[in-house]
């Protein structure tokens, strides 16, 4: 079938269990009924201390835009499940009309807390499970990615190279999107560049140097079509007996001009070697203004190898590794319900598991991030029911670890900022969208308020993420309410 612009329309982009749930809901007569939902993740990607949350932009994007046009009536009216016409009549009168909290983007955030909290008819709660988890289960992949690899070269210049192995196109602009507010200097993708205000770059390939009778040749075309902008990629043939000494040629012939040739780019080789060599180079010949540019497969790991080794890189590009979080391609976000409601009021609800770690959290809960007042740094994060007031007085309180209660600490004297901010207020965005540029920013700056034991690459300390006495006794409760 062809593309159409239609599907363009994220309404349908959820799972068909949604679809048959709102049915069902619609056949009992519950569909209006209020629901509450929490996102959260239980594990940390890449054995790091802590996630970068992102992705509520597209969130906010998606929900503003759901509707069932009838080109979708008309598709699941074919479907095996024949769905009634009043059904297929109450999905075109569908709107978002809930409420919707979320952490902001840029947060560093833990597991086992809410980063996202829906409470909205189920017929609407329901239907946004999949999009979302999509959403930011992806983007926080990535901005936690490229987190690490800012860890290791926070004073270097990174570009966002990975368009063309990225898992499609989506992928590629919101995975740039991610990798830029978590401190990424700029993006190949010029679609990023225009959707975000991202700032865009680019060198040029091989194909260049190929497709001219010389390397010094093609250089010097190059150099005259785009003066100002010279990056040449020094390793086609040789990178220290031709690539580089052409490179410095062209580089004295833009001075003759005037003009200062920008950088070389290593893409193969010994990295640290040849951009050692490279330096000398360009420093004996008086070139010490032109930067380094270094790609091929760069990781957080090899970077952070290769600056051990003393390689003389100013900028690195990061494609594959990035874009395709490859050493943990996905992010294990869920979205469970803790509340229904039955008769006019809220009941809590559990999950029950084998495994310890799965059970979920009942109740509508708040997530607190604890800041010492006298060193300004953050403590602990901490969970409390919605409504608990001591928190906010910012009295001595005791933390439960929620896998390990018999782990117990007290705080005072700290600040109670809540993390979880209104979004949608009855189905109206009340939340003023930061710029990517302000998401940006206020990243660099949460990152100010955690230890450097934390935010180490390797073997990180574990950051507290604790329960009141009250979320924990509610679970409690309802743990052996299910049991008996
Ligand atoms: N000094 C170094 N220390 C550690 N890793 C390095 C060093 N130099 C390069 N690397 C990394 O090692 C890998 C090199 O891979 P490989 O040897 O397959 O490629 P190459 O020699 O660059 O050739 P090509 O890309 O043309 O196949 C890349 O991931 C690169 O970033
Ligand atoms: O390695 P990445 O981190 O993904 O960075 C992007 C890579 O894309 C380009 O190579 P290209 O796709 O032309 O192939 P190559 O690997 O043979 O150089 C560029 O020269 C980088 O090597
Ligand atoms: O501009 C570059 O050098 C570039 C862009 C995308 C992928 N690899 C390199």
């Amino acid at each position: 079938m062809a593309y159409d612009k239609t599907y363009d329309n994220l309404t349908l982009h959820t799972d068909k269990y949604q679809i048959n749930m709102m049915y069902a809901h619609w056949k009992q007569g519950t569909m209006n009924d209020k629901a509450v939902f929490e996102i959260y993740f239980r594990k940390l990607p890449f054995g790091n201390g802590y996630a970068v949350f992102a992705g509520l932009e597209r969130i906010v994007r998606y929900i503003q835009e759901l509707r069932f046009g009838d080109e979708m009536i008309e598709f699941l009216r074919t479907q095996e499940e024949g769905y009634e016409e009043g059904f297929l009549e109450a999905l075109r009168e569908f709107r978002f009309t809930g409420n919707l909290w979320s952490v902001q983007e840029g947060d560093l955030v833990f597991p086992n807390e809410p980063l996202v909290r829906v409470e909205a008819r189920i017929f609407e709660a329901q239907l946004i499970e999949t999009a979302l988890l999509n959403f930011m289960n992806y983007q926080t992949l990535i901005a936690t990615k490229a987190s690490r690899i800012k860890q290791v070269a926070p004073d270097d210049v990174l570009l966002e190279f990975g368009t063309r192995r990225a898992q499609e196109a989506d992928a590629a602009v919101w995975g740039t999107r991610a990798a830029y507010l978590a401190g990424f200097h700029a993006t190949s993708n010029v679609r990023a560049g225009m959707m975000f205000g991202i700032p865009v770059k680019g060198t040029h390939s091989h194909s260049w140097i190929q497709g001219h009778d010389s390397e010094e040749e093609a250089f010097r075309q190059y150099a005259e079509a785009l003066p100002d902008q010279v990056t040449l990629l020094v390793d086609t043939y040789d990178t220290l007996k031709s690539g580089v000494p052409n490179a410095i040629r062209i580089a004295k012939l833009l001075e003759s001009k005037g003009k200062r040739m920008q950088a070389i780019r290593l893409d193969s080789g010994d990295l640290a070697y040849l951009s050692k060599r490279a330096r000398e180079m360009l420093d004996e010949a008086g070139l010490s203004y032109v930067k380094i540019i270094a790609s091929n497969d760069l990781d957080e790991n090899i970077i952070f190898n290769l600056k051990a080794q003393g390689a003389k890189i100013d900028i690195w590009g990061v494609g594959t590794q990035l874009i395709t979080a490859s050493d943990q391609p996905s992010l294990g976000g869920v979205y469970k319900l803790v509340a229904r409601e039955k008769n006019g009021t809220y009941l809590p609800v559990i999950k029950i598991s084998g495994n310890p770690e799965k059970v979920s959290n009942p109740g509508v809960k708040e997530v607190y991030r604890l800041i010492n007042r006298r060193t300004r740094k953050a403590e602990a994060d901490y969970i409390a029911l919605t409504g608990e007031e001591d928190i906010r007085k910012g009295e001595r309180i005791e933390l439960f670890d929620p896998v390990h209660p018999y782990l117990r600490k007290t705080v005072e004297h700290y600040e109670a900022v809540p993390l979880l901010k209104s979004v949608f207020q009855n189905g109206e965005l009340v939340y003023s969208m930061p710029s990517l540029d302000e998401i940006r920013s206020y990243h660099a700056e949460q990152l100010k308020l955690f230890w450097p034991e934390y935010l180490r690459k390797l073997n990180p300390e574990k950051y507290r993420v604790n329960f009141s006495r009250a979320a924990w006794n509610l679970k409690m409760e309802l743990l052996q309410q299910y049991q008996q």
